[in-house]
């Protein structure tokens, strides 16, 4: 069995719905990743375990996502030289400005990769993680090169009502 690489966390299983679009990339490039709840506030000590058990593991990357007072990034950074990629959740009261400012404004020395808030941020949170490893991995590489290129050729077949 391949070893595990990225691990993917989260504050709670409500944010499964943001959460997935990460996971989601992850499987469409076959990388060998974990998912399950973390919280920096509801399970502090797991979450210490999860951070300092990352390096010893292998893990890669940890994409950790989480809304509101959105402090599990950053103290999962706090506790591991793993690159971490956080991705702000959209909260109810505040659509996930709370959760960007939480991730975002880490005090220089311990940093969290921010991506945007919501589904774009966790899939693009994942891509990056792809491309991190592929620095390592041609196959992957070719792989991601690849993704891109039916990007492009999907955004070049795009119509518009007003042309049709
Ligand atoms: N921001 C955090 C942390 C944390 O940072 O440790 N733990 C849970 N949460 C967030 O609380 C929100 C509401 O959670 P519930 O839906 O479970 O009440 C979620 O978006 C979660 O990420």
């Amino acid at each position: 069995m391949q070893a595990i690489q990225i691990g993917v966390v989260m504050g709670s299983s409500s944010d499964w719905d943001t959460m997935q679009h990460a996971v989601a990339i992850l499987q469409q490039f076959g990388i060998a990743f974990e998912a399950q709840v973390v919280s920096a506030h509801r399970m502090p000590d797991d979450m210490f375990r999860y951070a300092e058990n990352a390096a010893p593991r292998g893990l890669k990357a940890i994409i950790a996502g989480a809304g509101g007072a959105a402090h599990l990034p950053g103290m999962i950074a706090a506790k591991t030289t793993v690159p971490v990629l956080g991705v702000p959740v959209a909260s109810r009261h505040l659509q996930g400005v709370d959760s960007l400012h939480s991730i975002v404004q880490m005090p220089k020395g311990v940093p969290v990769a921010t991506f945007a808030i919501g589904q774009a941020g966790a899939a693009n949170a994942a891509l990056f993680a792809v491309a991190l490893l592929a620095n390592e991995d041609p196959a992957l590489r070719t792989r991601l090169e690849a993704f891109r290129t039916e990007q492009t050729a999907a955004a070049r077949a795009m119509t518009l009502p007003v042309n049709a």
